[in-house]
């Protein structure tokens, strides 16, 4: 590690992410644990295979032992051939006695190609489906779970490695048909030999270990080195992309950080040319041994087939088709060997994967439960106590109790971390309390079907997604259950004073919302504020949470939408807004105020004005003085604070 690393990073540069918990994996895969994982590997392969085609597994599978049937035939029909090549007599009639055979090698050879074209076509099939098959499993389990296991940083870590264990899952099947590509080349030539004549099965073991150690040991090194290298490259890559990155731009033009992350980036640029070209020494020294051990079991393998021969122990024929075994047996082991590691690899992930879906059944939110009321009456907090998981401390939310009546705006306010988002939450059966209950009708969300109360919400959150889709899917995705409806789209857009925004859109409801794509366009953050209501109305569910709905609004159109609310409640709809606005507040029938996760009041917005010494009074005075306005100076629809 070069000082430029020591200096800007502290040490190397090494990832902290679940996935990097496999990294070197393969390292610690002797040759031993290699042959003993070998068919655990091929089974997990197997099952992810059959999940997604069976059939096109049936076919690979077919080709493959075919292919490596077609091998062993074409190997005693060569042996058939030199033996009749061999023997006494006429050329003529040697070539005439060898010509049954020759036909045998060259159906064999057909054969054995269109086996491998079979078993191509099948791979080439079943490989996207695995993948698809895998990444789907991924995606419904993780969007099934408790909100509480995103923030469980161990499932989240591990939510963070699965995502690769589709893509493993695909690439497994690629180097598991290699892998039993070459194991059934060596079982054909085993078996051939065998039946030649019982001392070659040793010659072929004298050449095929050595050769499969020593490939082991070259990958390995060279792994070894790879992860090294590039610890180097990434920490100047890293430098790089700081130099010429936006937001770093002006500072490094002041500054004139430019020469000084220069300097270290040659420094580490040498730290990585150093370790390349320690690789390529390592990798020319250790190929020259494996090539000499080869070299070496080769001879040794050849020298006792030729002494066998020689000695006529075995026939010269024997002796020619057991060269051509030994060759065709070992030829693929070098690939074969690193198709197992990676099998190995990938396989880690896979695993990643299988343990995900398994935690995430223990996390999912139930099906099922006691019913929900489709208008429901009104619900409660019954001493409701919540803290999120993994924290400790003050609970963000201790003791609350209060009602939500139906039919009516209730406005929750409260400083900054005083409790408000977690009570929606707990209110929307997205977290359930600690201790004490939220109720919808009577209905303890802890028991009640939670999707039930998750189809009576619409919900505009603070930090409402921005799908990355067109404008129509941005809206018409508050009510993705149904068919796209063009009449409701407009009518939300109207309601929500999106349709402005809609109609200024290069493609209007087509358009494109996300940077970066061609075609797409960027929207201000109060042009995505009205396509969030706009969501909400085309929800059109019973109960309506806004949290700062019209933080990013101007002045007109916040007008607007709160008098929306209004009528909204007026016509029966159920109106939980969060607010820190104090003259939204007035459009409220009931405030609750929250202070360090406690309710502390409780009433009309005219009641807690008038409460002197209370906090909703202390927090409206505060805005209004900021208007000059002194918190008596009159009633709630006079003053405008905040504004
Ligand atoms: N996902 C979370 N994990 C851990 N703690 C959280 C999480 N979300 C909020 N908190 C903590 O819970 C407390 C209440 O937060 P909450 O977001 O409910 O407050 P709020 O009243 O909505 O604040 P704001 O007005 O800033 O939106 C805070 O102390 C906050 O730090």
């Amino acid at each position: 590690m070069s000082a430029s690393e020591q200096l800007l990073f502290g040490g190397p540069l090494l990832y902290d992410t679940g996935w990097s918990s496999h990294d070197g994996a393969f390292t610690r895969l002797g040759l031993w644990s290699m042959v003993a994982t070998l068919p655990r590997l091929i089974r997990t392969t197997v099952r992810l295979a059959a999940e997604a085609d069976r059939g096109a597994l049936r076919l690979v599978a077919a080709a493959e032992i075919g292919r490596g049937a077609a091998q062993a035939v074409g190997l005693v029909a060569v042996n058939t051939v030199l033996a009749a090549l061999l023997a006494g007599g006429e050329p003529a009639d040697r070539l005439r006695e060898a010509l049954p055979a020759l036909a045998v090698v060259a159906v064999t050879a057909l054969v054995a190609a269109l086996l491998t074209a079979a078993s191509t076509y099948g791979s080439g099939r079943l490989e996207p489906k695995v993948e698809r098959v895998a990444t789907e499993r991924y995606l419904a389990r993780a969007s099934r779970v408790e909100l509480a296991a995103i923030e469980d940083d161990q499932f989240h870590r591990l939510l963070d490695t699965a995502q690769y264990g589709a893509a493993s899952a695909r690439r497994m099947i690629d180097y598991c048909i290699r892998v039993v590509n070459a194991l059934l080349s060596l079982i054909a030539a085993a078996g051939v030999l065998t039946v030649l004549h019982p001392v070659l099965l040793p010659l072929l073991a004298l050449m095929t270990v050595p050769s499969m150690w020593s490939t082991l040991i070259t990958t390995r090194r060279r792994y070894c080195s790879f992860r090294t290298w590039v610890q180097h490259a990434r920490a100047g890559r890293v430098l790089s992309s700081e130099l010429t990155a936006t937001e770093t731009a002006a500072e490094i033009r002041v500054h004139q950080v430019g020469p000084f992350l220069l300097k270290h980036f040659r420094a580490m640029s040498a730290s990585a040319e150093a370790e390349q070209t320690r690789l390529a020494r390592l990798d020319a020294r250790t190929g020259l041994w494996a090539s000499a051990w080869t070299g070496l079991a080769g001879a040794a393998t050849y020298l006792t087939l030729g002494a066998l021969a020689w000695t006529g122990v075995m026939a010269m024929s024997v002796a020619g088709t057991a060269v051509l075994a030994i060759r065709t047996g070992s030829a693929s082991l070098g690939g074969m060997v690193s198709s197992v590691n990676n099998l190995y690899d990938e396989s880690l992930f896979v695993a990643d994967l299988d343990q995900l879906c398994v935690r995430a059944a223990q996390w999912a939110i139930p099906e099922g439960g006691a019913p929900v009321p489709a208008r429901p009456g009104r619900i409660t907090f019954e001493d409701v106590t919540f803290r999120y998981p993994g924290t400790e401390g003050e609970p963000a939310l201790s003791g609350v109790s209060l009602t939500i009546p139906v039919g009516h705006v209730t406005a929750l306010v409260g400083e900054n971390g005083s409790g408000k988002s977690t009570l929606v939450k707990l209110l929307a059966g997205l977290y359930l309390p600690e201790s004490g209950r939220v109720c919808w009708d009577g209905v303890p969300t802890s028991c009640a079907d939670r999707r039930q109360i998750f189809d009576r919400i619409a919900m505009v959150a603070q930090d409402f997604n921005r799908w990355r889709f067109t404008a129509r899917v941005n809206i018409a995705i508050g009510a993705p259950g149904v068919p796209v409806d063009d009449e409701r789209l407009r009518a939300a857009a109207r309601d929500a004073g999106a349709d402005s925004v809609i109609e200024s859109l290069p493609r209007g409801w087509d358009t494109l919302l996300a940077r970066g794509y061609q075609n797409g366009c960027q929207l201000s953050g109060g042009q995505w504020q009205r396509l969030g209501i706009a969501r909400a109305h085309y929800r059109d569910a019973p109960v309506l949470i806004v949290d700062e709905p019209t933080a990013a609004l101007d002045a007109k159109e916040e007008q607007r939408v709160f008098d929306q609310i209004r009528d909204l409640a007026d016509a029966g709809q159920t109106v939980v807004l969060i607010t820190h606005r104090m003259a939204s507040v007035r459009h409220a029938d009931l405030v609750h105020v929250l202070h360090q996760g406690r309710l502390t009041e409780s009433g009309s917005p005219e009641e807690l004005l008038a409460r002197r010494g209370g906090r909703f009074r202390e927090l409206y005075g505060i805005q209004a003085a900021q208007f000059g306005r002194p918190v008596d100076s009159g009633h709630l629809d006079g003053a405008v604070p905040g504004r």
